[in-house]
């Protein structure tokens, strides 16, 4: 897929998907070298390869229970104990026993283990019972063969997959790093302070978009976060400069449009930056786009330009900066998981419409809220995602249809 027109040029809104794939693919090309990481510091990172295990899993033949492991009929003198931790000597006769713990290694040549509430002492001593038919302990590679290839790159690193990755034997993960990123709010009315009135709104951007982008699992520096930048060109093009010198992906907020104090396209210009995407056939949030800058190390960097809307700006993340970020970390290009309406969603004509929608966990149906115009954050802040209408549809009760989730760990839901 090529990239959309060079800066200055007029722009034909690109389909929605046909955007994400783009930007996914220009961030897969321009992913960062995989870096390793002790596996404390991994969760949230990305596998830049598969995970293997360096031994069979178990190691060796393990103890799933706290008993008896005897060789031979019983009763069974006892010769010894095995604790988990070393490396027990075999039981050399038949009709012998030592006492094992959970997790012990099975001594070699004992047949069978019997569990301690399921034995008994004789009068000499001696343990007798009768072990399960089932085998009480784990043979080693029975979850997995040394060498084995146990999860692909490119997934999300969990604490389940740290935890997976102690077990067979690593210190550390290759990992794709977090991106680097910076947000840089554009618009001399905002207030960063106080109620808004007197023509001055509040700059909703400066302290929400950091935080949904912590939550993609970008790295952002509260130093690389400026609200507002002044509305001059010169203005502009020093801080997305200054910003592209040290992270992976500068977000603008605002200044998409071609109106007076609209700098951005002429700042992306005047940086020799090349469109990925330059509109987006979507409401609300159309003029976003993504532009790509080649730094002089021959690293391409990005600029995503979020509309100012706050609404039309969470859009332009889920759209367009979430598959960019996937790319970045060697994710595949998020696909978007399919719901159920509950209720009536209109379309946007040729455009695909991005409906703020809350879940109902209950009845599994989806559910559009109130308060939702572009410049709105109310419906947003009670919402689960977006409904995907597609172009030329409308969504009716019932009807499945793509969803794309905001960023909310479970639990966090609102
Ligand atoms: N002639 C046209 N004008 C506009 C069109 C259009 O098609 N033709 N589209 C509208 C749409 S849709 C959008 S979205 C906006 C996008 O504009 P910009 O990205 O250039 O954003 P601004 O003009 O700077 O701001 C738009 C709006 O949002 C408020 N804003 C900006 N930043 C913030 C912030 N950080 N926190 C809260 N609110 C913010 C700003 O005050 C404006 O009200 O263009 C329309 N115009
Ligand atoms: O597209 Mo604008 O982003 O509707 O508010």
């Amino acid at each position: 897929m090529s990239a959309q027109t060079a800066p200055g040029t007029s722009a034909t809104p690109v389909s929605w998907s046909v955007a994400r794939s783009l930007v996914h693919a220009a961030g897969r090309v321009a992913a960062p070298e995989p870096v390793d990481v002790p596996l404390a510091g991994a969760d949230g990172l990305t596998l830049a390869e598969p995970l293997t295990t360096l031994t069979d899993l178990p190691a060796f033949p393990t103890s799933s229970v706290d008993g008896w492991a005897v060789r031979g009929d019983g009763p069974w003198r006892i010769v010894g104990r095995v604790l988990a931790g070393s490396i027990p000597p075999p039981l050399t006769e038949v009709g012998t026993t030592v006492e094992i713990a959970t997790g012990a290694m099975v001594p070699a040549s004992a047949d069978a283990l019997l569990r301690v509430e399921e034995s008994t002492r004789d009068a000499d001593g001696r343990v007798t019972g009768t072990p399960r038919r089932q085998p009480e302990w784990r043979l080693p590679g029975e979850e997995a063969a040394a060498g084995e290839e146990l999860l692909p790159a490119g997934i999300p690193v969990t604490p389940g997959v740290v935890g997976l990755a102690a077990s067979c034997g690593h210190d550390t993960l290759r990992v794709r790093p977090a991106p680097r990123a910076a947000l840089l709010v554009f618009g001399d009315e905002l207030l960063t302070a106080g109620p808004p009135g007197a023509g001055r709104v509040r700059d909703a951007l400066g302290p929400s978009v950091p935080a949904w982008l912590r939550r993609y699992g970008c790295a952002v520096d509260p130093a690389r976060v400026v609200a507002p930048v002044a509305d001059t060109l010169p203005a502009h093009v020093a801080a997305i400069r200054q910003a592209l010198a040290d992270v992976d992906l500068v977000c603008t907020t605002g200044g998409t449009m071609h109106g007076p104090v609209d700098h951005l396209h002429p700042a992306l210009a005047e940086l020799g930056a090349e469109y990925v995407v330059n509109t987006v056939a979507v409401r609300p949030g159309f003029p976003m786009l993504v532009a790509r800058v080649t730094g002089p190390d021959g690293r391409s960097r990005f600029v995503a330009g979020l509309p100012g809307n706050p609404q039309s700006a969470v859009v332009a993340l889920v759209s367009l900066v979430a598959p960019l970020l996937a790319g970045l970390t060697g994710r595949p290009e998020p696909e978007p998981p399919m719901i159920t309406l509950g209720d009536e969603v209109p379309g946007r004509g040729d455009f695909t419409h991005l409906a703020l929608v809350r879940l109902d966990p209950r009845l599994g149906t989806a559910h559009p809220v109130r308060h939702v115009g572009s410049a709105m954050l109310r419906g947003l802040a009670r919402a689960d995602g977006f409904a995907v209408i597609e172009p030329g549809t409308r969504g009716r009760p019932g009807d499945r249809v793509p969803f794309v989730p905001l960023p909310l760990p479970a639990g966090e839901e609102p």
